[in-house]
């Protein structure tokens, strides 16, 4: 369903991803990596968000840089800073306005927003100005605007970020009984034990692919020898990535 093919991006001239090509249609897939290593800005071009500077990203064949309307109701994205995506001054006109330029009908609209907010347990957040909300909170409310409008592809930026447990637990629940394909970045990786695929990127490059047993195994090896060691270029060769050809 999700095609990127030999896709490379740069920002100030510097590789932010180099030459990456996958094929996604599981349901269920994790994006796992350390810091820096790309996986937002690969979120963001599977969104349509961005342009590779090379390659591209297809979405059941449709290009999501270059057609716009067709990405918006195919592919959702819940941003990592909330503060990127919220822009309206209350909880029930943010969930709305995504809501309303997909059902044309502003009434309805309101109805949608507020059955999610009442799936949440947070019909009392419908008139709260979202500037009144914790980080945690505004984040849920992005969430909630985003699975609202049920797009058959849903991409989460570390989505457990900032939530208390109760929060994160109806999250996770709320999210394993959903149709919808998902692709998860998170740092925390039980929450990705019974995905279907992880997508382990390095520097930007694909260092793994494959079922959790095998990439989240290799990858806390990884992560340990990192950790435990200086990272010299002669340790890094020596290292489980090089091995694995990345
Ligand atoms: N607007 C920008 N200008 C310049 N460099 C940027 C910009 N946005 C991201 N980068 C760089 O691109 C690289 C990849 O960033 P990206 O956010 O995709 O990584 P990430 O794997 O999601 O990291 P994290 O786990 O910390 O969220 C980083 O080195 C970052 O510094």
């Amino acid at each position: 369903m999700i095609a990127i093919h030999s896709v490379d991006f740069s920002l100030q001239e510097r590789p932010i991803l180099s030459n990456v090509t996958l094929e996604i249609s599981e349901k269920r897939v994790g994006l796992i990596g350390c810091n820096g290593s790309g996986k937002t800005s690969l979120l963001r071009m599977i969104a349509g968000l961005q342009e590779p500077d090379k390659g591209s990203v297809k979405i059941k064949g449709v290009d999501v840089a270059k057609d716009r309307q067709q990405a918006i109701s195919t592919v959702g994205l819940i941003f990592q800073n909330p503060d990127h995506q919220i822009i309206f001054p209350t909880v029930e006109e943010e969930i709305a306005f995504g809501l309303e330029s997909q059902l044309g009908d502003k009434a309805e609209a309101i109805r949608k927003a507020n059955e999610i907010l009442e799936a949440f347990g947070r019909s009392h957040w419908a008139a709260l100005g979202t500037h009144m909300l914790s980080q945690g909170q505004r984040h849920l409310v992005c969430l909630m605007s985003v699975l609202a409008m049920k797009p058959s592809v849903i991409l989460l930026d570390e989505p457990y970020a900032g939530l208390d447990w109760p929060t994160s637990s109806a999250l996770y629940q709320w999210l394993e009984g959903l149709d919808q394909q998902i692709v998860l970045i998170t740092h925390d990786l039980e929450h990705l034990r019974n995905f279907d695929r992880i997508i382990w990127l390095d520097d930007g490059k694909l260092a793994m692919d494959g079922t959790p047993e095998t990439v989240l195994t290799a990858y806390v090896k990884e992560m340990k020898l990192r950790g435990y060691s200086d990272l010299t270029p002669e340790t890094m060769q020596r290292s489980e990535i090089s091995k694995l050809g990345a």
